[in-house]
């Protein structure tokens, strides 16, 4: 609950408002069409990602910004999609974020259920998550705060736009 959706969602508009066909493939949501099959255990993760690394990839031929936004833990999982789509088109993006901020909002009180025991295997309770280690966006705290939405979908907007991605 780190606020991937939402900055995904918020990175999205801007993208279209700048005139860039933009696609969001939300892990959660897949999890109910395209991914139902798959459950949280490490293979099935691994699955999941790489369906959507793939997916990713039609899209960006397509010439359409895909901005996926699942949890992804591992970071073989990752570098898979990022060797899938060569030439700097994979752009990782770190959200790092305390966990006591993640679980404070629980929006679906899945933590809570993971905590009293309810659900094994919950990311960043009891199953773990790898950071990365060369990732090219990191989204932080500022002054003891969580940026607004807009702020950290500019932060990746700058990105995109000092690397050159978003030229006509
Ligand atoms: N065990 C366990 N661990 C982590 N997450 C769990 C689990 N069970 C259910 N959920 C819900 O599934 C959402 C994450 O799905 P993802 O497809 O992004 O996960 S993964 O990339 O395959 O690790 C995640 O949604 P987000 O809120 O979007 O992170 C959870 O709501
Ligand atoms: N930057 C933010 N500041 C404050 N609250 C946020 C921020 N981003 C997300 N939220 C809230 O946190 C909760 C989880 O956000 P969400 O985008 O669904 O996270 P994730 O997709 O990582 O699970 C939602 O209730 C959302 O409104």
């Amino acid at each position: 609950m780190s606020g991937k959706s939402t900055v995904a969602c918020a990175l999205s508009r801007e993208l279209h408002c700048r005139g860039h066909l933009t696609y969001v493939l939300d892990g959660d949501n897949l999890r109910h069409g395209l991914n139902r099959d798959l459950s949280f255990k490490a293979e099935d993760r691994a699955e999941n990602i790489r369906r959507v690394g793939e997916v990713a990839k039609l899209f960006a031929d397509a010439g359409i910004i895909c901005i996926t936004s699942l949890i992804s833990p591992y970071r073989k999982d990752r570098d898979a999609c990022r060797a899938l789509l060569p030439d700097s088109r994979f752009i990782e993006v770190f959200m790092d974020l305390p966990l006591e901020i993640c679980e404070a909002r629980d929006p679906k009180g899945l933590y809570k259920l993971a905590r009293s025991g309810k659900i094994k295997g919950f990311t960043g309770i009891d199953d773990p998550y790898e950071p990365p280690l060369n990732g090219e966006i990191v989204i932080k705290m500022k002054d003891g705060a969580c940026p607004s939405p807009k702020a950290m979908a500019k932060q990746v907007l700058w990105y995109l736009e000092e690397n050159g991605y978003l030229q006509p």
